[in-house]
């Protein structure tokens, strides 16, 4: 076996070792086995970085839209040329199946930077017009300046994706801290996007929990944007108030499945197994809570169990048949077995509930179905993160609404019914950024992506997310001076 890769931090352009001996180790949590050592930047590696996008700002955030697009389209033709290092890599920090990450991420995460590098182009404000006799009032739609941006470790490339191509596009420059776990494919990105981009516009720390509490508490940025747990996202709005900095939050969620008993039942299974196992279910918008109608309940859960038994296959990065892979860290496993192991004894586990064997020391867990919980039961309520989709049997349309926003968090649902009346009052009454009907899980790039409630606020993707990378300046003219 190969020695760990070094890492270091991406800065001003370059890759630079980072003012610290203490590392952490890069597992890859389809083996357990060490792939790179990652610093566990400082104080000093932060001010470096946002020294740097200081600097790129004055720069980047001078050019033309047309400028900006041109070296944002020519980054992702780059990105698409080196799909196959990502992809290897981000493997190598998430276990992910190679196949899926090629089909269902490079190209969609590429699509979006192309999205962005087209709306630099196209932002709008309202008419310019003499509010005050004499005076013309115009709107100026201005970069904000320096971005500090967190990611996760569930999506590395395209979370990473969601936030640099809006604040570039725009006109910022960035300072990115990836999770811990994952680094290696936002470093890759920052050396492509390097080649076309002024030195420092694009710059990544890489670090622990303290290195991003560094990131956001500095000085520089103007605005923190964080794709991240609850906890970490009110430690982020916390120490983002203390400087009035704009603050950027996408922070989970917990996606209600309402199943009526006229849903195509065949399509709502599948439909809703991909959209809950996809990415071993570590997903803010997995399908992860079903509440099915009494008269199709039995029969959803004993398919459900079915399809999780027989048809999403767990298995290491190189099987192309392959839905899932391991959760990403020991951690996120313990996290995961820990709600298993608590369930309540009104719990029944129709399938899974356990690690894989036979695939080595891999975090690989079962497809997993629980029915009988109750509302208030922690695996109804709390994010888990991971490869289990629960079923709770509800009574009539308004208990499917009131259990669906009972939950902390408002993100993503999703409503299974052939009668369109019921699909549109329900998509009204679902307190979530999104709501689905008769599909679950798919994004596009033209369309917002962001909660309500716990789960944070702040749009990804689309104008409106574009929008929020940029700053509206009131300018009025005396016109008779
Ligand atoms: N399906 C993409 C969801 C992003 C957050 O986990």
């Amino acid at each position: 076996m190969s020695s760990p890769r070094e890492l270091k931090n991406f800065i001003g352009g370059a890759y630079v070792a980072a003012e610290t001996d203490q590392t952490t180790d890069i597992v890859d949590p389809s083996t357990a086995q060490v792939v790179a050592k990652a610093p566990v930047s400082t104080q000093a590696d932060i001010d470096s970085a946002y020294g740097a996008a200081d600097k790129a700002f004055a720069e980047w955030g001078q050019t033309t839209p047309g400028e900006r697009q041109e070296a944002l389209l020519k980054f992702a033709d780059a990105l698409e040329q080196r799909s196959d290092d990502l992809i290897r890599l981000e493997a190598e920090n998430t276990g992910k199946p190679h196949a899926l990450t090629a089909s269902e991420e490079v190209p969609v995460m590429i699509d979006q930077l192309r999205f962005f590098a087209g709306a630099a182009r196209v932002l709008e404000g309202r008419a310019s017009a003499e509010y005050m006799k004499g005076h013309t009032s115009w709107i100026r739609r201005e970069p904000i300046g320096v971005i500090g941006q967190v990611t996760p470790w569930n999506y590395p490339m395209m979370m990473a994706m969601w936030k640099i191509a809006p604040a570039l596009a725009a006109g910022n420059a960035v300072v990115l801290k990836p999770s811990d776990t994952t680094p290696e494919t936002t470093l890759l990105m920052a050396e492509i996007a390097s080649q076309f981009l002024p030195a420092g516009t694009f710059n990544v720390v890489v670090g622990d929990r303290d290195t991003g509490r560094m990131l956001v508490e500095h000085k520089t940025p103007a605005m923190v944007a964080i794709t991240g747990s609850v906890r970490a996202g009110m430690q982020v709005a916390e120490a983002a108030a203390k400087d009035v900095k704009r603050v950027h939050l996408e922070l989970g969620g917990k996606a209600p499945v309402i199943v009526f008993d006229d849903a195509d039942i065949e399509a709502a299974v599948e439909g809703i197994a991909v959209a809950g196992y996809f990415n071993a279910g570590q997903d803010c918008t997995a399908a992860t809570r079903v509440l099915a109608a009494p008269g199709i309940h039995d029969d959803f859960v004993a398919a459900l169990a079915e399809y999780a038994k027989k048809d999403a296959k767990v298995g290491m990065p190189d099987d192309d048949d392959a839905l899932l892979g391991p959760v990403n860290n020991e951690n996120q496993l313990a996290h995961v077995s820990g709600f298993l192991d608590r369930l309540p004894s009104h719990a029944t586990v129709s399938a899974g509930g356990n690690r894989v064997s036979g695939l080595g020391d891999g975090f690989f867990l079962e497809p997993t179905v629980v029915s009988g919980l109750n509302q208030d039961d922690e695996a109804v309520q709390d994010e888990i993160f991971g490869p289990v989709i629960t079923v709770q049997r509800f009574d009539d349309e308004a208990k499917a609404i009131a259990w669906a926003n009972g939950v902390e968090y408002g993100l993503a649902s999703s409503v299974w019914t052939k009668d369109f009346g019921r699909a549109m009052r329900v998509s009204k009454a679902l307190d979530f950024g999104c709501v689905w009907i008769n599909a679950h899980i798919p994004l596009v790039a033209e369309m917002p992506h962001g909660g309500f409630k716990h789960s944070g606020y702040g749009k990804d993707l689309s104008m409106y997310g574009f929008e929020d990378y940029t700053r509206i300046k009131h300018v009025m003219a005396n016109i008779e001076s």
